[in-house]
């Protein structure tokens, strides 16, 4: 028997920052047919919610170094303000979102990241039993729409900060087995580009070999240097399809443009 449809749609800081691209993003969000998960970032916000009370951002290769007043910080931004915002938007486009951390329902538990030459804190890192694919599957099975923020627990009491496109892949992979899984990484510009200033420099394709060799020529940088890795990690896994760009461009019928990523 064919297995049915999932989208996992990743929305980044920069998009749910900007009220009226939110808004757009989560009128074609709403409107994508099939089951469907949404993962969101929001680092911008926390950032600047941290500034605003004298707390400088630190980080290493796109991870936020999380102490325990960032950690306050980040679970308020992420699993409240941002989480709750977003359900009450997509419950007024007639989409029946449940907001969710990684502790409600222990739909993700992680690891506290252990310290080698950086200590991150209170960072969480996933592994292939992180995600609880049967209580995720009932969410769907009702008709519900889960929104997972970028809070994780380690099952004993600890709350943990687990950057969310790594959080939108491990989802991917793991409802792989009982699903096609198609993973949208939605960010401000329109894809992967060969020259960040230039919007018209999309690379269309990227295969896995190739990703290391733009890394080497500094096309890609910053944060899209993990959001990469988790796309390629996605696709070796068992992840149908994995696109990176723009929502207008990959959420609605008919358009198809963005990076593609390859085997
Ligand atoms: N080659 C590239 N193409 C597009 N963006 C790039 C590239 N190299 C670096 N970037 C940067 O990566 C950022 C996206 O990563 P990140 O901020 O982590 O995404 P998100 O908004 O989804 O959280 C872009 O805003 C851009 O500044
Ligand atoms: C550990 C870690 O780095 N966590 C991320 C989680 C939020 C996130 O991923 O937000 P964007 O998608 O908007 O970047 C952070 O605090 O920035």
């Amino acid at each position: 028997m064919e297995k049915e449809t999932l989208t996992i749609v990743k929305i980044g800081g920069n998009v749910i920052d900007d009220s009226e691209k939110l808004h757009y993003f989560l009128e074609d969000f709403s409107k994508l047919k099939g089951a469907k998960i949404l993962v969101h970032g929001g680092g911008k916000i926390a950032t600047e919610m941290g500034i605003s009370l004298g707390i400088e951002p630190k980080m290493v290769d796109g991870r936020r170094i999380t102490d325990i007043q960032t950690l306050r910080i980040v679970t308020m931004a992420y699993a409240g303000l941002i989480n709750k915002n977003v359900v009450a938007q997509l419950q007024a486009k007639n989409c029946n979102a449940i907001g969710l951390s990684g502790a409600d329902g222990n739909t993700i538990r992680a690891v506290k990241r252990p310290v080698k030459t950086i200590d991150y804190g209170f960072v969480g890192d996933l592994s292939e039993t992180s995600i609880a694919v049967d209580t995720i599957n009932g969410l769907l099975n009702i008709g519900l729409v889960p929104v997972f923020c970028a809070i994780t627990h380690d099952g004993d009491t600890q709350l943990l900060n687990t950057n969310a496109d790594t959080i939108a892949s491990a989802i991917a992979v793991a409802m792989s087995a009982a699903y096609t899984t198609t993973l949208v990484y939605c960010f401000e510009k329109k894809g992967v580009l060969r020259d960040v200033e230039d919007d018209n420099s999309v690379v269309s394709e990227i295969r896995m070999g190739q990703f290391e060799q733009l890394k080497e020529e500094g096309v890609v940088s910053g944060g899209m240097i993990p959001k990469l890795h988790n796309a390629f990690e996605a696709i070796r896994s068992g992840v149908s399809a994995v696109y990176i760009g723009q929502a207008e461009e990959l959420l609605r019928e008919g358009q198809q443009s963005g990076t593609r990523l390859i085997k």
